[in-house]
């Protein structure tokens, strides 16, 4: 298995790559995946910052994606604005990217009337632009033009890329994505059907992780645990869960639950939650780590709620925007590992957790 930012470790040899990644890249034969997410977060100094929203930060840069790809639109039109939203994170001070793929499927692509053979190509190239924006980074910081948000400047930050899976709610963009309601018709195989070739694809695509992401019920957590032992998937993955209540997942299921399936997969490095209101995650960080001794990953949205019919964010409850910023600390003493933003949350507000995990100075306060 080639993992791209391996070919990096020439230029710059810092202590992360002859660990993590040299384990990376002989794959997980032999390896207890858990251990390469551990080893991660230690060279990240034991926290690790994962980047903002990304189809939202597309449309503040003037993109219109209100279009079934979504974000994945922009892999066609506008691939040089998705390479420099992945840059923008990187200098917030993000360990993980994720690539533009969370909405880019076989199936959405054919429907746009693209081949099968180019729909593939636009999945691995998600992937190949988020490398690219690494090595851009990682060049830059070598050369010492962009400062570190914290930590020591001669030292490289650990950077990882992720290749995003959305859901099949996603894929059908009816709203299922928020209500877990699939219909009696869709089974477990046919969310492995229809999952299976993408996972393939990013699983050779050269990404170090995948990130599972929004999945709202427990039979899509099913699913992709059995596709990453049938398909014998050679990088870790981590699960996102997302929620309304603070108690299930948006189905109904029990977080606990779907935590548990997680949990069971060898292959499944973290577990989490993603694009939920921040007042919610405090609770859902405690019940994911009473079944699980795996890192827990978060990532909320800015807390607003997405008004369908007026076509717009609303605010709603609890603290938004950056204010969220102010949980983090609650959150990392509740048991969390990794943090960063889902839907409306932008670069300062990867900038802001940053510093909160980092500056020592917050920390104390
Ligand atoms: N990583 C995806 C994004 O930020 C997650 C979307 S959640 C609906 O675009
Ligand atoms: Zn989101």
């Amino acid at each position: 298995m080639e993992t791209c930012v391996f070919k990096y470790r020439a230029e710059t040899s810092p202590p992360f790559f002859f660990s993590l990644l040299s384990i990376l890249n002989m794959g997980l034969e032999g390896v207890e995946p858990s251990a390469l997410i551990r080893g991660f977060l230690a060279e990240c100094g034991g926290y690790a910052v994962v980047d903002g929203g990304f189809a939202t930060e597309l449309e503040r840069h003037g993109q219109d994606l209100n279009d079934p790809l979504w974000s994945a639109k922009c892999l066609i039109s506008s691939p040089q604005l998705v390479r420099r939203v992945h840059l923008d994170y990187l200098e917030a001070g993000a360990n993980v990217i994720m690539s533009a793929s969370y909405q880019a499927t076989i199936q959405g692509f054919e429907a746009k009337g693209l081949a099968t053979e180019e729909a593939e190509t636009l999945i691995k190239r998600s992937v190949d632009i988020a490398c690219e924006a690494r090595q851009i980074y990682l060049q830059r910081c070598a050369k010492g033009c962009w400062d570190f948000p914290h930590g020591d400047k001669t030292t490289q930050r650990p950077v990882l890329v992720a290749a995003s899976v959305g859901s099949y709610g996603a894929y059908l963009a009816d709203g299922s994505e928020y209500s877990g309601n699939y219909g009696d018709l869709v089974t477990l195989e046919t969310l492995k059907d229809f999952h299976r070739r993408r996972v393939q694809i990013l699983a050779s695509s050269g990404a170090d992780l995948i990130a599972f992401e929004t999945i709202p019920n427990k039979l899509e957590a099913k699913a992709y645990a059995e596709l990453l032992e049938e398909e014998n998937i050679n990088i870790p993955a981590w699960f996102s869960f997302n929620s309304k209540d603070g108690i299930n997942v948006v189905s109904g299921d029990s977080i606990a639950e779907c935590a548990y399936i997680a949990d069971s997969c060898d292959r499944v490095v973290a577990v989490g939650i993603n694009c939920t209101p921040p007042r919610l995650i405090h609770g859902l960080i405690l019940s994911i780590k009473k079944v699980t001794n795996k890192p827990v990953v978060i990532y909320p949205n800015s807390g607003e709620t997405y008004n369908a019919e007026a076509k717009q964010w609303e605010k709603s409850e609890g603290k938004t925007g950056e204010d969220f910023v102010s949980y983090v600390g609650k959150w990392r003493d509740a048991g969390a590992s990794l943090f960063g933003g889902c839907c409306r949350t932008t670069p300062n507000t990867i900038r802001a957790i940053s510093r909160v995990l980092f500056d020592k100075a917050s920390l104390d306060n």
